[in-house]
């Protein structure tokens, strides 16, 4: 099993947001995790990294997360959040070589040939003329984009993406959801995916789990299934208890 989610309950003091959720990724799959605003999405991430209280388990590869704290640095695991802020000039691929640091002992410098796989790699997503561009001078979608191409010298089993989408335009959007079925099929990637994007969905081939319904499982994805989703989300939500 790539992921097993096995009895999972977790939220936050007396509100629970999860309760008893189990699914399994038998193999590399693309994976859409959607839901309400609040629905417990990023809190799904947070127990797959051990940063919020849980029962049941979350398993990476047969590791059980909650004793693996290695899941970054063994390239198991690797998290792109929602929002990622640098408060400090860094050039775009100085940012980017970073995603090889798994390869690199502490204080090793980054070679000519990391570079020009960092530029590769910037290539990929269209956006090699921000090389040399102060990161923080960047629009939001141009950064979420350069987190993206970080994220991908990372080269983890496991992918979970934190609404990747969100500032992109409509050309990036399914640009971005093809290259993402490309880490699957070519890379033998998973990715899990936190997206509101549902229109951008129905030509992936995988899965979605909505967290907003009672009893959330894997669905694959069809058109009819996305429809039947979207149809569910906009009848509206659960009051927040
Ligand atoms: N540290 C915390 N302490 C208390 N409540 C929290 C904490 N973190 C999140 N919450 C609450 O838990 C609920 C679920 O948050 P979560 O971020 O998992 O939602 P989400 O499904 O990712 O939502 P969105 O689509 O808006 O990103 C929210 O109502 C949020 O306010």
């Amino acid at each position: 099993m790539i992921v097993e989610v096995k009895n999972l309950v977790a939220g936050y003091g007396q509100r629970v947001l999860i309760r008893n959720l189990s699914f399994s990724v038998p193999a590399a799959a693309f994976v859409a995790i959607i839901g309400h605003n609040g629905a417990g999405k990023t809190t799904l991430f947070r127990a797959f990294q051990n940063k919020v209280a849980y029962q049941g388990q979350v398993l990476a590869k047969g590791h059980d997360l909650k004793h693996f704290p290695e899941a970054s640095g063994s390239g198991l695991l690797a998290y792109l959040p929602q929002k990622n802020i640098v408060g400090f000039p860094i050039k775009v691929q100085d940012l980017v070589v970073m995603g090889l640091f798994r390869k690199k002992r502490f204080f090793e410098n980054y070679s000519a040939a990391d570079y020009a796989l960092a530029a590769d790699t910037l290539a990929q997503l269209q956006l090699s003329h921000l090389l040399d561009q102060d990161f923080t001078t960047l629009s939001g979608g141009e950064q979420q984009l350069v987190w993206l191409a970080q994220l991908m010298l990372q080269d983890a089993t496991t992918i979970l993406l934190d609404e990747p989408t969100q500032q992109l335009d409509v050309y990036y959007k399914s640009k971005v959801f093809s290259l993402l079925q490309d880490w699957v099929v070519k890379n033998g990637k998973t990715i899990l995916c936190i997206t509101h994007d549902l229109q951008n969905l129905p030509p992936m081939q995988g899965y979605l789990l909505n967290l907003s319904k009672p009893n959330p499982i894997l669905e694959a994805i069809t058109p009819e299934s996305v429809q039947e989703n979207q149809t569910f989300l906009e009848a509206g939500r659960q009051p927040v208890l």
